[in-house]
């Protein structure tokens, strides 16, 4: 498997549908959309049952988003895992089990206690999937949706991976999205919690990894303290969907059934079946849900028409890349700082920091020199969006992909040379960076990614690429034509304008990243020289 554990060494990042011969731009993209194909003739066959990952800080309502949503009137059949520490797992369950009687749909409880997801336990994780859904299962096609509650400190990174790639399953599972469930009163301080070493800690990698967070205790903040924390949070992960709730209490059609993670298998997928047949109720809830879901993400992304999912999939990713980069550019700035973080209390103590640099560097210490990066900020987790006009080779920008999502020293020196025999050495440049920064006596951090995402102008191809990176994965699939997506693009521009929105404009590469450590400059370029047009000024030069 194809993920990080303490226990484990740092597996090379791995393209889930992988062109070992390493075809040409053109023939890459067909080689991708016949394994698109196949993959999602057999999505078809198998219906791939998708998977909520729940991961928050401790006390942070994710308990109680569980208990509500199986008591919620959904139409899924939720199987739920839950992944808590010590003995009071039994009680938490068969709490929730007895609450849940008259209107969930026959959930079913598996416990994973004395360990974490993100570590010691997941092989007992794919054991209890495949023992719950598994061909030959008793309880094989029971089930239409699986929650997995993750522990408090959990990084969910490891299990997004996992369940993103696990091909032990035969895709019985598909992981569908993230949500991170943060307590508004206190995530300020558990994002400000110090690890040894300086590293992400737990609040700061559930978020930044989140496809949607819910700012949860909203019954027990100011409407100012809303914002701060929503602007906290907005500066780390500008890609998430943040939904502000009490007591976990959301629309459940922004939270289920997503597709953040199976887009090869959502144009084929069927809809859900039907717990039994004539179960009508049943079959007209799950259509509720997916419709009452199409029409608010439309709405809020200013794609009316319906259109085919072959456009629309990458049309809404358009949207939700171009949502992530204005957000993330509009917050850097917003302020002095590059988190661009809006919260008063974190400027107040970016002020100070500020302060305490200049007088450092006026007192001829080691401080924050005239243009110099802020090094705190720089090792805070955020966002950060990149933009290319030129065509991309896709070997090129896989190899400075592949350089970025391994930071361990030893997988960044092997793919380094691998990276180097297939494309130009790009894979290095982050570290080269590192290096040139050191002699030239500045302190500079390996870049940290966490997440990506994106859409791609692949030179040789008229298609646009959607592309995504997870941890140490990372998957690139090619979507519409520009040109429909553009005809498309326009009218929910128009759209999106009249809602006040940004929305996306030109056959451009348009990227965000979120991680640590994340020079701009540096990416920019790294980025700019994937393109077509880089390579031949190089072959000319
Ligand atoms: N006031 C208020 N309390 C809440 C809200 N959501 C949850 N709580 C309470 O917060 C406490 C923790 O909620 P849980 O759902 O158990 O949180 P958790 O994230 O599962 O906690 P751990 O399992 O310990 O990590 C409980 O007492 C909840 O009743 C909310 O929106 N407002």
């Amino acid at each position: 498997m194809n993920t990080l554990s303490d226990d484990e060494d740092l597996p090379l990042a791995v393209p889930l549908c992988p062109d070992s011969e390493k075809p040409a731009p053109e023939t890459a993209a067909s080689h991708k959309e016949a394994a698109a194909q196949s993959q999602s003739t057999a999505a078809v066959r198998h219906a791939p049952v998708p998977v909520t990952l729940i991961t928050g800080y401790l006390g942070a309502g994710k308990t109680t988003l569980v208990r509500y949503i199986v008591n919620e009137r959904h139409g899924f059949r939720i199987a739920v895992i839950l992944n808590e520490y010590g003995g009071e797992t039994g009680l938490e369950s068969a709490f929730v089990q007895n609450e849940q009687g008259g209107r969930a749909d026959v959930p079913q409880w598996v416990e994973l206690a004395n360990g974490c997801l993100c570590c010691s336990v997941k092989a007992e994780f794919v054991q209890a999937l495949e023992g719950l859904l598994g061909t030959g299962s008793e309880h094989a096609g029971k089930f239409d949706y699986v929650l997995v509650e993750t522990t408090g400190l959990a990084n969910p990174g490891p299990i997004m991976s996992e369940l993103w790639t696990d091909e032990e399953l035969e895709a019985a599972v598909v992981l569908d999205g993230v949500v991170a469930v943060v307590d508004g009163r206190n995530v300020a301080r558990q994002l400000d919690e110090a690890r040894p070493g300086g590293a992400a800690n737990e609040a700061q990698l559930q978020v930044a990894l989140a496809d949607v967070i819910l700012l949860n205790k909203m019954d027990l903040l100011s409407e100012d303290q809303a914002a701060a924390v929503t602007g906290q949070l907005r500066a780390i992960n500008s890609a998430a969907a943040i939904i502000p709730t009490s007591h976990s209490k959301v629309d459940l059609a922004r939270l289920l059934n997503r597709g953040a993670y199976h887009l090869r298998l959502l144009e084929q997928m069927q809809p859900l079946p039907a717990t039994a047949a004539g179960d009508e109720a049943y079959a007209a809830a799950v259509d509720q849900t997916k419709q009452q879901q199409q029409q608010q993400q439309q709405a809020a992304d200013g794609i009316t028409s319906a259109l085919p999912p072959a456009v629309q999939q990458p049309l809404q990713w358009l949207a939700d890349v171009s949502a992530a980069a204005a957000a993330a550019t509009g917050g850097t700035a917003s302020s002095c700082t590059a988190s661009g973080c809006s919260n008063p209390a974190h400027q107040h103590h970016e002020q100070q920091h500020h302060q305490q640099q200049q007088q450092q560097h006026s007192s001829g210490q080691a401080g924050l020199g005239p243009g110099e990066p802020c090094r705190a900020h720089d090792a805070a987790v955020r966002t950060i969006a990149l933009r290319v006009a030129q065509p991309l080779l896709l070997e090129r920008f896989r190899a400075w992909v592949e350089g970025l999502i391994w930071d361990h020293p030893a997988a960044a020196k092997d793919h380094k040379a691998a990276a180097a025999a297939a494309g130009g050495g790009l894979a290095a440049a982050a570290e080269d960076g590192v290096t040139a920064a050191a002699a030239a006596g500045r302190e500079v951090a390996r870049a940290e990614v966490l997440r990506m995402k994106g859409l791609l102008n692949v030179a040789g191809s008229s298609r646009a690429h959607m592309f995504q990176a997870v941890y140490d994965l990372y998957d690139i699939v090619p979507g519409a034509d520009w040109q429909v997506l553009h005809k498309h693009a326009a009218a929910a521009a128009a759209a999106a304008a009249a809602a006040g929105q940004q929305a996306g404009d030109g056959v451009l590469t348009r990227l965000v990243l979120i991680g640590r450590h994340l020079d701009q400059q540096q990416l920019q370029q790294q980025l700019e020289q994937c393109c077509a047009a880089c390579v031949d000024g190089e072959a000319t030069a």
